[in-house]
């Protein structure tokens, strides 16, 4: 079943298309990544789907029901970590989590909450005297309150510290195993691809790819770069190199060449020769592009 589905929605701020012809959808129990470069239209999507924001055009449903007419009861099985959590600063982080339960009716323990965010040695401080990482981790902990049938994180790495980071991806990967299904927006492709299922691209409000880490890496040729230790670097070799059919480009450094080449054996062959030809060969290895190359090259020019 689809939890998410949204369907060619547009959102216009004046002469500013936030979100243009989006459409995607996220199945029950599925992790999504929901990444795009600062400015690209993840936020806006996220509060139309919340219906904090009205589309200017188009159709969101999340668990099947309209997300603008039926916005009490989507928002009534989501845990939401929104951009800018206002916090009460007068309050502690205990007391933020415990409003929550009770609002939600829910039969959490505070501490218990606190205690995997990793706040629960700060859990009686007042949050106006927490730090940007603490503060996300505690709304974090307000997210998960409930356990709720879907979490929605927009850009929940903000601020934090790797260990903060490594928290949230455990924390995600135990909602998704008990059944949540997760939207994660972040312009940050390595919080993203630890832990989605599938990843969406946003850029200019619409999406430039979608799939599997795997399969947007082949659909986007991303290539793989050959990485050739050499006894010398001969002009010649690297000018004949960047020659090759099928060879994007070269560079040669400490001792290596490196040559990005597209996917499939071919070029890469054709470079290994020319190397082997000039006598200067001595190993090599072959590196798949990661997909933060991939997603480095879909957001090149962008904001
Ligand atoms: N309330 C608003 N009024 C006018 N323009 C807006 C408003 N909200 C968003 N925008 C514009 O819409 C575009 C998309 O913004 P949005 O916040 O959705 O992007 P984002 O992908 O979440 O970016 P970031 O990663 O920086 O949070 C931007 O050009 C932004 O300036």
């Amino acid at each position: 079943m689809s939890v998410i589905e949204i369907d060619n929605l547009s959102k216009r701020f004046d002469d500013v298309t936030a979100v243009d012809g989006l459409s995607l959808t996220v199945e029950e129990g599925e992790v999504f990544g929901f990444l795009g470069p600062n400015g690209a239209g993840k936020s806006t999507t996220i509060n139309a789907m919340l219906d904090f924001t009205k589309p200017t055009s188009g159709e969101i449903r999340v668990f099947g029901r309209d997300a603008q007419r039926d916005s009490v009861a989507v928002r009534e099985r989501s845990g939401l970590l929104l951009e800018g959590y206002g916090a009460y600063p007068n309050l502690t982080g205990r007391e933020h989590v415990k409003h929550a339960i009770d609002t939600k009716d829910a039969g959490d323990d505070p501490d218990a909450l606190l205690e995997r965010v990793g706040l629960a040695d700060a859990a009686d401080r007042r949050a106006g005297g927490y730090s940007k990482g603490m503060r996300q981790r505690m709304a974090l902990a307000v997210a998960l309150v409930g356990d709720p049938d879907l979490l929605v994180l927009d850009e929940p790495s903000t601020g934090l510290d790797p260990n903060g980071a490594r928290t949230l991806r455990e924390v995600v990967t135990e909602e998704a195993e008990r059944g949540a299904t997760v939207f994660f927006s972040s312009h940050i492709l390595e919080q993203v691809d630890a832990v989605a299922d599938r990843i969406g691209i946003l850029l200019d409000g619409s999406l430039a790819a979608s799939g599997g880490v795997e399969e947007l890496r082949r659909e986007l040729g991303a290539g793989t770069t050959l990485s050739v230790r050499v006894s010398a670097v001969p002009d010649a070799l690297v000018a004949d190199l960047r020659e090759l059919d099928g060879v994007r480009e070269v560079r040669a450094r400490h001792g290596r060449i490196e040559i990005d080449c597209d996917d499939g054996g071919e070029a890469k062959l054709r470079a290994l020769n020319a190397v082997a030809d000039a006598g200067v060969f001595e190993d090599f290895e072959v590196r798949d592009a990661s997909l933060s190359d991939v997603f480095s090259k879909y957001t090149e020019g962008t904001a």
